[in-house]
Parts: C-alpha cells; structure tokens; sequence
C-alpha cells in the first residue's frame, strides 16, 4: 500500500481485507494515471461523512429492538450523493463506505452530476414483519434525515429494500420537512413520482454493456451459455434479457440455492417459483447443485448480481466464462481480478456495468424537479445511448494504456471527480 493508505486515520485502515480496502487497493492502481491531479487523491480515500445511527423500534411482541444504520457520502464534489439502501443482517461500516465510494466513481463514469452515498441498516428484512420493516424504515429515514434532502444525497433501492420502502422514506421525510418531497428518494411506485424503468434499468444497463463486450470479443449471444448469481431486482432482469437475446440461462444461483437446466431455464417459471417459495430452491425440472459448483459451470456470461466478495483467489481458476459482467458492487477481489485477467477472461466492472440504475434514478430525480414525466421509450433510448457512450469511452482507455476495464473505469471517474474537486479549491 502507498503512502497515502498508510496516512489515514485509524478507523478508515481497520479493513485492508473488506471492501473498504478493496476501495483502497483499487485507487492504488489508478493513481500512476492521474497526472497532476494525483496530488487530490487522499480525497477518495476518505470518506466525506460518515453517520452511524441507533435505530429502535418496537417490535410486534412488544420487545424494543436496537438496529445499527448507516449512511456515508463519500464525495460530493460532482453533486449531491447518491446511492442506495441495503437491509441485510451483514452490513458494516466498511461496506457502506466501500459502496458509497463505488458509487462516486459509477456516478462520474456515466457522467451524472451526482457525488456518491451509501447506506444501510445490519438488519435481516426476512425475518420482520410488514410492520417492524416499516417501522425500521421510517425511524432510520428520520435519523438520516439530517443529512439527506433533494439537493444534499438521494437515497434508492438496493439489496432487500424496493419501491414500498422508498415510498416509505419518501413519506417520513416529507413529514419531517413540512412539504412533498419527491425528490428525496429515487426508486419510488410510479404513483409517487417514480420513473418508468428504473426497476429493469440495472439489468437493462447490465445487458447492454454485455451486448457492446460480447460484440468486441466475438462472442455471440444467440446461444450464449449464461450464468447468474443473485436472481432479485438486478440479476432477474438482466437473465430475462440475455434471454430474450437467444442467450440460455443455464444456472442461477440465489441465497438458498443453485439451480441448474442445461437446456436453459424457463425464466417466468421460474421468477413466479421465487415470488411464491421466496427461493429458487425446488424449482421443478431443473437441476439442483451445491453452491460452490456454481463456479463450475460450464457458460460463456456470468454475472455476478448478489453480494461483494463472492469471486475470490479460491474459485477465480474455476470460472469457465469468457465475459464477466458485475452486475453486483464488488463481487470480484483484486486477487481474482487479477487471475481472472491473467486466464483471458474479460471483466465488465461494477462501477460501469450496473450504472444503468443510478443513470435512471438521475432521470426520475429530473422528472420529480420538472414535475413532467417522459415516455419509457424516451427512458430507455436515453439509458441506452449512456451506456454504451460510457463503455465506448471505457474500452477507448483500456486499449490507450494497455489497462483493465476496471482501471479504466477507475481513470475516467477519478480525474472528472478529482477536477471538480480541484476547481471547487480550498476554503479560505
Ligand atoms: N437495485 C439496483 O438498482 C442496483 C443494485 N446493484 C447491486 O446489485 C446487487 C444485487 O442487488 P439487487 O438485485 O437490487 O438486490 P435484491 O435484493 O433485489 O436481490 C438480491 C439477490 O441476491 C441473492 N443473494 C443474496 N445473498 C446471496 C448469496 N450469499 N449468494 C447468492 N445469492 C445471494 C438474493 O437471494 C437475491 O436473489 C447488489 O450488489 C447491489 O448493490 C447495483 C446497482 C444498482
Ligand atoms: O439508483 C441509485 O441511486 C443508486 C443505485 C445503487 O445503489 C447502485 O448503483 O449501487
């Protein structure tokens, strides 16, 4: 690690291992491109503002439960932050601020004039109840409410949390402001003030990124063997897509379970499956496998879309794909990225791939603003025309330097934030 890693305060170097140091370890490797603007790097490795909240609330038995929240701006030198919320029993602080960081580079790689922000509450939606999750939610929105608002940092929907609790969130912070604040959260019911298509726009971006990488390597999707982890907002959408491009879907995996069609999965069945079992174990007709043997399967695509860290040094050997696409934050450690570029694999990046989102979420954000709403065709062609402008931009800089999609990523976002940072100047 740089000098500059070895200079931060404690609290920001307790995680080399976490995602936090993966952050860190990644603008390591970017920061030899920076040119002069390399003397503002210490900005990204240190989190702008960084809130840990006590949530409790009263359960349904009477009890008082305590849950721990977050939220981080990592950098809001493009914008105000922007990022979403994730409900899961393993969050932490150095999640958050990885995430939140990942987001300041999606954010300047697709070129939204958004900073980025994460949060999250270290708590299992799974096992509340309709009432507790709205209590958890209401109670966390108000305690972050300090430092969210419309033109300060604009929550949406991440792991486990959806379009109910952005209208949750919406709500309390309207309540709390004294007026109707759309703005303040992207990812809302349509009814609300949300945008059509912001609920594929992840898998869609996902897809067409996938579909510019295949064309640039030979690889054709009409018959394309794909694998995904994570079968919920991101990798259901993005599956169906492949699929409807002729691709098959021959194993997905989510929390529960693995399973396995050679001849490719039926993607509705399946979906419905999940929506009834809340799992895709079980499913009928397909195979079910370990969940480690999913990195063994034999497929052209395979999109990581559930958690970080879940392509590691132990099973980057094992993935037979040519095309990698992140559809999660972080799914792949710098070790197995290295592997992984090392055995010819292409790695399409989180912080370009599953942009599509955020790109989406700024649209609804505009649409709240002019309170004019656009067509999904617009919706989509608009997305889509970002997308591969900011892969085209990507792959550009790769083959410039001789660099991965990451580290090219990684260039372009950091010197549009690191000279915004560097007009903005210091103060006095
Ligand atoms: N929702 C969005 O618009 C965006 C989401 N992302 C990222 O995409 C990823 C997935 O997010 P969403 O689809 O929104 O979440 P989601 O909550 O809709 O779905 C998550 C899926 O991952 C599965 N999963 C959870 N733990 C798992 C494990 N240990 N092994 C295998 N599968 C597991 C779940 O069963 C579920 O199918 C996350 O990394 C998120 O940060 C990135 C950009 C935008
Ligand atoms: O739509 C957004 O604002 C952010 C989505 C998100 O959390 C992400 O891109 O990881």
């Amino acid at each position: 690690m740089s000098q500059v890693l070895n200079s931060l305060p404690s609290y920001l170097q307790a995680d080399h291992l976490g995602p936090w140091g993966i952050f860190l370890q990644q603008v390591d490797r970017v920061t030899p491109y920076l040119g002069d603007l390399s003397r503002w790097v210490e900005t990204l490795t240190r989190p702008k503002r960084i809130l840990i909240v006590d949530v409790p609330i009263q359960m349904d038995d009477g009890r008082i439960a305590h849950f721990e929240g977050y939220r981080v701006q990592h950098n809001t030198s493009r914008g105000p932050g922007k990022g979403g919320v994730r409900f899961h029993q393993d969050v932490t602080l150095s999640e958050v601020m990885a995430l939140s960081a990942w987001m300041s580079i999606k954010n300047a790689a697709v070129n939204v004039p958004f900073g980025g922000a994460k949060g999250g509450i270290r708590v299992d939606p799974r096992q509340l109840s309709r009432g507790e999750l709205e209590r958890v939610t209401r109670r966390y929105t108000s305690e972050i409410g300090l430092i969210i608002g419309p033109t300060k940092d604009i929550p949406a929907p991440d792991v486990n949390t959806n379009e109910q609790v952005m209208a949750w969130m919406m709500d309390t912070y309207s309540m709390n402001v004294g007026e109707n604040a759309t703005g303040v959260v992207t990812g809302k019911p349509i009814d609300l003030g949300g945008s059509l298509g912001r609920r594929e726009a992840t898998g869609r971006g996902v897809f067409t990124v996938g579909q510019e990488a295949a064309a640039r390597i030979g690889l054709e999707l009409k018959g394309a063997r794909v694998a995904v982890q994570g079968f919920g907002n991101v990798g259901g959408v993005a599956a169906r897509l492949f699929a409807e491009a002729g691709a098959r879907v021959v194993a997905v995996q989510d929390h529960a379970g693995t399973v396995y069609q050679d001849s490719g999965l039926d993607l509705a069945a399946l979906q419905a499956h999940v929506q009834r079992q809340g799992s895709v174990l079980d499913f009928p007709g397909a195979q079910a496998v370990s969940q480690d043997s999913f990195w063994d399967v034999d497929c052209d695509i395979l999109i990581p879309a559930a958690l970080e860290q879940q392509i590691t040094a132990a099973n980057a050997h094992r993935i037979r794909a040519k095309l990698v696409i992140e559809g999660a934050n972080g799914p792949t450690t710098p070790q197995a990225d290295d592997i992984l570029h090392e055995r010819g694999v292409l790695v399409l990046p989180d912080v370009i791939a599953n942009a599509g989102g955020v790109t989406v979420s700024y649209f609804e954000w505009v649409q709240d603003f002019s309170s004019f709403f656009w067509s999904e065709d617009e919706i989509n062609a608009r997305l889509i025309k970002i997308m591969r402008d900011a892969f085209a931009a990507v792959w550009q800089v790769a083959s410039e330097h001789q660099v991965s999609l990451r580290t090219a990523t990684f260039i372009i976002a950091c010197q549009r934030i690191l000279r915004a940072r560097d007009l903005r100047g210091l103060y006095p």
